[in-house]
């Protein structure tokens, strides 16, 4: 059962490029050993007391819905993050449509001692290889735009890899792919990519329907108050994943802060 996806849409034209960039650039070699793994699914699952969920803080320098976001130094958002109680760090690694680069991921995976997850439309096993190469304690699987085959080497390779996947799905017919092709943690994201367009009723409508079939469920984007959180918490997610709202303040730490404080916010 394999999902044809539709040629004209964003998504579509990222994953196009993506796959052109590949076949131009060949293998890439590690420059830096290999630091030993952090444990990201156990993260994502930690019990922390007073808090509302457990985040994964995003850092990026612009999106193709949000625009340019305020804060250049990466490094120090992601050490703002971390203080404020997030579980992980994301960092966005595409450099055409989010102004991010591995060296992003270098460094932020340097300045914490969260789990870091790379952000990134990853369209082939060997650059699951390369990340874990790099020290990534997880990569991002996009289900909507791979293919059932594709999308079951990857979750397998990355777990020869010890690379935590995050498989995400924007629709229920894509998290069953997701589950299908192996997944252990699955992402809903709110926001659809081939249009940009966010619902946050998504990942609440669609992970009860899951509920019990993965280890791991995640609510993505578009989430912006502690109502957001605790409603993601009681529709059983176990974690969330928050970018925009946090970058668009001038202390993303602080805004987190908040985020995760009742009856305060941003
Ligand atoms: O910035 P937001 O709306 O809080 O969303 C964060 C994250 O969910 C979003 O960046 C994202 C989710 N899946 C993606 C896939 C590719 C690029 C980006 C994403």
């Amino acid at each position: 059962m394999s999902a044809p996806v539709p040629p004209t849409d964003k998504l579509e034209a990222i994953f196009a490029r993506k796959r052109r960039e590949l076949a131009a650039r060949g293998p890439r070699v590690a420059e830096h050993p290999r630091p030993p793994g952090r444990d990201f699914a156990a993260a994502l699952t930690r019990h922390r007391p007073g808090l509302p969920i457990n985040v994964i803080a995003e850092v990026k320098r612009r999106s193709p819905s949000g625009g340019d976001f305020p804060h250049t130094d990466l490094v120090s958002v992601a050490r703002g993050y971390e203080a404020a109680g997030a579980c992980a760090i994301s960092v966005l690694t595409d450099d055409v449509d989010f102004g991010g680069s591995l060296e992003d991921l270098l460094q932020v995976r340097a300045a914490v001692s969260v789990p870091v997850l790379r952000k990134d439309f990853l369209v082939a096993p060997q650059e699951i290889e390369e990340s874990a190469a790099l020290g990534a304690d997880a990569i991002l699987l996009i289900a909507d735009a791979l293919e059932d085959g594709a999308l079951a080497e990857m979750v397998a390779t990355a777990r020869a890899c010890r690379v935590a996947a995050l498989v995400e799905a924007h629709t229920q017919e894509h998290a069953e792919r997701a589950l299908q092709a192996g997944a252990e943690l699955v992402g809903i994201n709110n926001r659809n990519l081939a249009t940009l367009r966010t619902d946050i009723a998504t990942a609440l409508r669609v992970i009860p329907l899951l509920r019990g079939r993965a280890k791991t469920f995640v609510a993505e984007s578009g989430l912006k108050t502690h109502e957001d959180f605790v409603a993601a918490r009681s529709a059983g997610a176990d974690a969330v994943l928050v970018g925009e709202s946090l970058l668009r303040a001038p202390h993303p730490g602080e805004a987190l802060a908040r985020l995760l404080t009742p009856g305060k916010t941003t």
